[in-house]
C-alpha cells in the first residue's frame, strides 16, 4: 500500500514548515518585503489574482509546490485533458474542457474526436436561439416568445442562472428568462404567475431526465399550458430538452428533435458550457455565448501549460490546501464585489462541496485528513453588514476570495468607488487588524480614559494575519466571466488530486433520494414503515397536522 497521505515527506515537510510559522504576521512579512504585491500576483488577460495576502513566506510555495508534484498533478492534469477516465467510480472521462475547444481542436474520447460533436450542437443551439430571439420561433397562437422558463436542478440550474445573471447587461432586450428549480410548487407557481403561456418557452434540463424535482416541474408546466388553452400540437412549440437521455425526454412528450444533447463526459456541475447553456445563449446570444467559452479556453491553457509556481488554479489549489490541512480552516468564503455576481457562491457551493465534499480517496480507504471545506458568501457590501464580523474577529479560520470589477456596468454617481473602497478596505482590515495599543489610542482619541476605556479594548481589537485573496477583473464581461468560471474549476480539480478524491461524482446525494422515495407513499396515506422514532414521529405529525 502507498505511503499514507500525511505521512508522505511532502506533507511532513509542510507540517514542520506550518510549525515553524506560529506566531508569524503577515503585517510583518509586509513590512519585511515592499516587493510582496509583485512577488504575490498573476495577471491572465484582464485578470489579476493578488495571493499576497496569505500566511506565506518564502519558503511556503515551494514546499507547497513540491506536494503537488509528489502527487503528480501534472500528470493527473494531462489525464483529464487528454480524456482519460479520471471519474473512476463511473467509469467516465471528465471533459467540461473540451466544450470550449475551438472549432478544428482534437479531444478523442475512446478513439473519437469529440470536438465536432461539440460544435454540431454549438451550431443547433445558436440556429435555435436566433430564430427565438429574432421573433420567426413562434408560440402556438403565432406570437414571438417573450419568456424563457428554464426548468432543471444543481447544474442544470446553478450554472445557467448564475451566469445569466451576471450577464444581464447582455441580455435580449425584449426576453425575460426566469429559473424553476425547487420541487416546492412555490417555486413554479410564482413563475407561472407571471408568464403568458402564448409567449413562453420552457427548457426542461437534465442530464439524465430522471430527476424527480425536474420531472415534476416539467409536468406541472406541461400541464399548465394545456390548461391555459393550448392544444397538445403546442407542446413542440414551447417545450425544449436538454439532455443525455433522448429515451426519457421522448417518453416525457417531447420531440427528440426539439433536444439539444450532451455526453456522459460532461459532470452535471460542470455543465453549463454545454447545452446546459441554452437558457444563457438565449438570453445573451450565441457570440456572447462564444465569447464566453473561449474565457473559459483561454484559463484551460493558461491551466494546462504555465508552469506550477505562475499557475492561478494551482496557486488557489495550494495556498485553499495550506489553510484547511495546516491551519484547520474549515470553511471559506467567496465575496463577489459586483451585484451581477450574487449567485456566484450558491453555483460554487456545487461546484466545490459536491467535488470535494469527500470522506473517501479514489481507492476507497477513509480519509484522515480534512478535505474540501464549507464554501459560503454574498455579494459585496451586504455581507459586510451580516456575517464579517465572524471572518474579522471571530474563532474560525476563515481563508476568503474578494472579486471585484475595476469597471463596473452601471456607472452612477460615485457608488462603484464606494463600494472598491470597501472592498479594498476589507482586505486591508483582515491582514493587518488593530493592535491593543492602536484600539486604545483610538479610544483615548474618542474621549474615553480609565477603566471604561480598559474594558472596551478587547472588543475593538481586531487580530489581523486573516487570509485573503483578491481577483481584480477590468471588468464582467463574457469572457471574463468564463475565464473567472473555469479558474475555480481547476482550483476544484487541484485540490482533488491532491486531496486524491473522485471530484467527479456524487453518491452523497443519493441516500436521500432513496428515503425520500421510500417516504412519499407514507405521506400519500400508504403503509407505514419502520423509521427511527423521530422520523416516524414526524411523519405521523405531518399525516395529522398540527391543528
Ligand atoms: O441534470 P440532472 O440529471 O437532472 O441532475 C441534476 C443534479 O443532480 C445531481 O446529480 C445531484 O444533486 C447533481 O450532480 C446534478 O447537477
Amino acid at each position: 500500500m502507498d505511503t499514507p497521505l500525511v505521512e508522505t515527506p511532502a506533507w511532513q515537510a509542510l507540517a514542520r514548515h506550518r510549525q515553524a510559522m506560529d506566531g508569524v504576521h503577515m503585517r510583518d512579512l509586509f513590512a519585511a518585503d515592499p516587493e510582496r504585491f509583485d512577488k504575490y500576483s498573476l495577471k491572465l488577460g484582464t485578470l489579476l489574482l493578488d495571493y499576497s495576502k496569505n500566511r506565506l513566506t518564502d519558503e511556503t510555495l515551494p514546499l507547497l509546490l513540491d506536494f503537488a508534484r509528489a502527487r503528480d498533478l501534472e500528470g493527473w492534469r494531462e489525464a483529464m485533458f487528454a480524456g482519460s477516465p479520471i471519474n473512476l467510480t463511473e467509469g467516465r472521462a471528465v471533459l467540461h474542457t473540451a466544450l470550449r475547444q475551438p472549432k478544428g481542436a482534437t479531444v478523442l474520447v475512446d478513439g473519437r474526436n469529440v470536438v465536432p460533436d461539440v460544435h454540431a450542437v454549438l451550431d443547433r443551439m445558436g440556429a435555435f436561439a436566433t430564430a427565438v430571439r429574432d421573433g420567426e420561433w413562434r408560440g402556438w397562437t403565432g406570437q414571438p416568445i417573450t419568456d424563457i422558463v428554464n426548468i432543471g436542478i444543481g447544474g442544470s440550474d446553478l450554472g445557467p442562472v448564475m451566469v445569466t445573471q451576471a450577464l444581464t447587461p447582455y441580455h435580449h432586450p425584449h426576453l425575460q428568462a426566469h429559473f424553476v428549480s425547487n420541487v416546492d410548487g412555490t417555486h413554479i407557481a410564482e413563475v407561472l404567475k407571471k408568464v403568458d403561456a402564448e409567449t413562453t418557452l420552457f427548457i426542461i434540463a437534465s442530464k439524465t431526465f430522471t430527476t424527480q424535482e425536474t420531472l415534476a416541474n416539467a409536468h406541472t408546466a406541461r400541464d399548465w399550458l394545456l390548461a391555459q388553452g393550448a392544444p397538445a400540437e403546442a407542446v413542440a412549440k414551447h417545450f425544449v430538452a436538454v439532455s443525455t437521455n433522448a429515451k426519457e425526454v421522448a417518453a416525457f412528450g417531447i420531440d427528440t428533435d426539439n433536444m439539444f444533447g450532451f455526453w456522459d463526459w460532461v459532470g452535471g456541475r460542470y455543465s453549463l458550457w454545454s447545452a446546459i447553456g441554452l437558457p444563457i445563449m438565449l438570453m445573451v446570444g450565441p457570440d456572447r455565448f462564444a465569447e464566453l467559452l473561449a474565457g473559459a479556453h483561454a484559463m484551460d491553457e493558461h491551466f494546462r501549460t504555465a508552469p506550477l509556481a505562475a499557475n492561478m488554479p494551482v496557486l488557489m489549489g495550494l495556498i485553499g490546501l495550506w489553510y484547511v490541512n495546516f491551519w484547520d480552516a474549515q470553511s471559506y468564503a467567496v465575496l463577489p464585489y459586483d451585484q451581477y455576481l450574487a449567485r456566484l457562491p450558491a453555483y460554487l457551493q456545487q461546484a466545490d462541496m459536491e467535488s470535494n465534499g469527500k470522506g473517501v480517496d479514489r481507492d476507497g480507504r477513509p480519509v484522515d485528513y480534512s478535505t474540501g471545506p464549507a464554501l459560503f458568501g454574498e455579494p459585496g457590501t451586504n455581507g459586510q453588514h451580516a456575517f464579517y464580523q465572524l471572518i474579522h474577529q471571530g474563532t474560525p479560520l476563515i481563508p476568503a476570495d474578494f472579486l471585484a470589477p475595476i469597471e463596473t456596468q452601471n456607472p452612477v454617481g460615485r457608488h462603484h468607488t464606494l463600494l472598491l473602497a470597501n472592498f479594498l478596505a476589507q482586505t486591508e482590515a483582515l491582514l493587518l487588524g488593530k493592535t491593543e495599543d492602536e484600539a486604545r489610542a483610538e479610544l483615548a482619541g474618542q474621549g474615553l480614559d480609565g477603566e471604561e476605556l480598559e474594558a472596551l479594548v478587547p472588543h475593538k481589537v481586531f487580530t489581523g494575519n486573516r487570509p485573503t485573496n483578491t481577483l481584480l477583473f477590468q471588468k464582467l464581461d463574457p469572457h471574463t466571466l468564463g475565464t473567472l468560471i473555469a479558474l475555480y474549476e481547476h482550483k476544484i480539480f487541484v485540490q482533488g488530486i491532491l486531496w486524491n478524491l473522485n471530484s467527479f461524482d456524487q453518491w452523497g446525494v443519493e441516500l436521500g433520494k432513496q428515503l425520500a422515495k421510500a417516504i412519499l407513499p407514507e405521506l400519500e396515506g400508504g403503509a407505514r414503515r419502520g423509521h427511527d422514532c423521530s422520523t416516524a414521529g414526524l411523519i405521523r405529525v405531518v399525516r395529522e397536522g398540527l391543528r
